[in-house]
């Protein structure tokens, strides 16, 4: 189990005018990924899934909070005794052209971590190639094509399966998706989220997605759990399908009415919540940070930050001053087009509503 408690993160950024800037990215982020479960963070553009998604798999450093990987804290230990753990948490980048070497052969790509791996846990060489060869078969490529390959021989979604056989060689506890789908043709997409939600059933692992994409968070499953960020914090979390269908803060209610819907499916009476401001630059940070850009705050939300909680009314925790349960999905945006299944998975908006 991996437990985020508190987890804040602050970036200076120089070069303006102005001198150094601080953007806060992450403000006291709380989340859990059970074993072998499946949770979503979604936002729009800058709200700060990538950054947590880094710290989360290690690769980015926290100012203040606490990671617990299988009950132990990470904070205690210095750099060498953390990679052990953080080894386990693999992260997928979102463009699997650059994500592989294009010098080496996915043979060659796979090979160095089995070495490894074979090298940590006494086993012999003949086990590489064979592990190579069965990873490549979980994530449902031929090996006999593939090994001799080097990545540009590849289609993209070829590209992105070997990524994800390649972060199978640490035998990890959980995959953290990020974006994994946004760079591949529309017509692969579900093949890949497919397979993401296929390992967790025969490996087990876990799935941490980071999307802005609302309809493929949907997909990872029903039991999956839901966070929604905003400007750095969790404004609402609970099960995917009930902060899906029955969302109570205005900013996620805002990115569902956002999303396109397939002509047909509009829900009749569904409501449209919709941002009123553009993010400003010199945007403040006093109250609510959604307050600026909401149809329902009131002086209270401009004065005080509500705290994510859970208020007893509602299944989801919600940090809001005015939650109210609203059907927002979906609207509908006249769209005429007719859609197969294939491309259902692109159909999610981008919901960087940045006005
Ligand atoms: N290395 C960095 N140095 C300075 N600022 C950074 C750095 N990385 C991220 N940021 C800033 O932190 C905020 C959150 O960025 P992050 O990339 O995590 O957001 P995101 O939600 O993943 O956005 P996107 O979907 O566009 O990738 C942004 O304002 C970004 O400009």
């Amino acid at each position: 189990m991996i437990t985020g408690t508190g987890i804040t993160k602050t970036f200076k950024q120089r070069g303006s005018v102005l001198g150094a800037r601080e953007v806060r990215a992450l403000r006291e982020v709380d989340f859990a990924i059970e074993p072998g479960g499946a949770v979503s963070f979604i936002g729009e553009s800058g709200c700060g899934k990538t950054t947590l998604g880094r710290i989360i798999a290690g690769l980015e450093t926290y100012d203040s909070g606490e990671i617990v990987i299988d009950g132990v804290p990470m904070s205690g230990l210095g750099h060498r005794r953390r990679q052990p753990h953080f080894r386990r948490i693999q992260l997928i980048h979102q463009d699997p052209y650059s994500a592989l070497n294009p010098t080496r052969t996915i043979h060659q790509t796979l090979e160095a971590p089995l070495a490894l791996r074979a090298k940590q846990t006494g086993r012999s060489r003949s086990w590489v190639d064979a592990r190579a060869e069965e990873l490549l078969g979980l994530v449902g490529i031929d090996p006999g094509y593939v090994l001799p390959r080097y990545p540009h021989q590849l289609s993209g979604g070829m590209r992105q399966r070997v990524v994800i056989a390649r972060a199978l060689t640490m035998d990890p506890e959980v995959l953290v998706a990020d974006e994994a789908v946004s760079m591949i043709d529309v017509s692969l997409r579900l093949g890949i989220l497919g397979l993401l939600k296929d390992l967790r059933v025969r490996l087990g692992v876990g799935v941490l997605f980071i999307t802005h994409d609302i309809a493929t968070a949907r997909y990872l499953g029903d039991d999956s759990e839901l966070y929604v960020l905003y400007r750095g914090q969790v404004v609402e979390h609970g099960p995917t399908e009930t902060v899906i269908t029955r969302p109570v803060h205005p900013y996620t209610q805002s990115l569902l009415s956002a999303t396109p819907v397939l002509h047909g499916l509009e829900k009749p009476g569904a409501e449209r919540v919709v941002p009123t401001e553009a993010l400003d630059p010199s945007r403040t940070d006093e109250g609510c940070l959604f307050a600026p850009r909401c149809q329902f705050a009131t002086q209270l939300c401009t004065e005080q930050r509500p705290r994510l909680s859970h208020d007893g009314t509602t299944l989801q925790e919600h940090a809001c001053f005015h939650p109210r349960t609203r059907s927002v999905i979906p609207t509908g945006t006249g769209t005429e087009t007719e859609m197969g299944a294939d491309t259902l998975a692109d159909t999610g908006a981008d919901m960087g509503a940045r006005g």
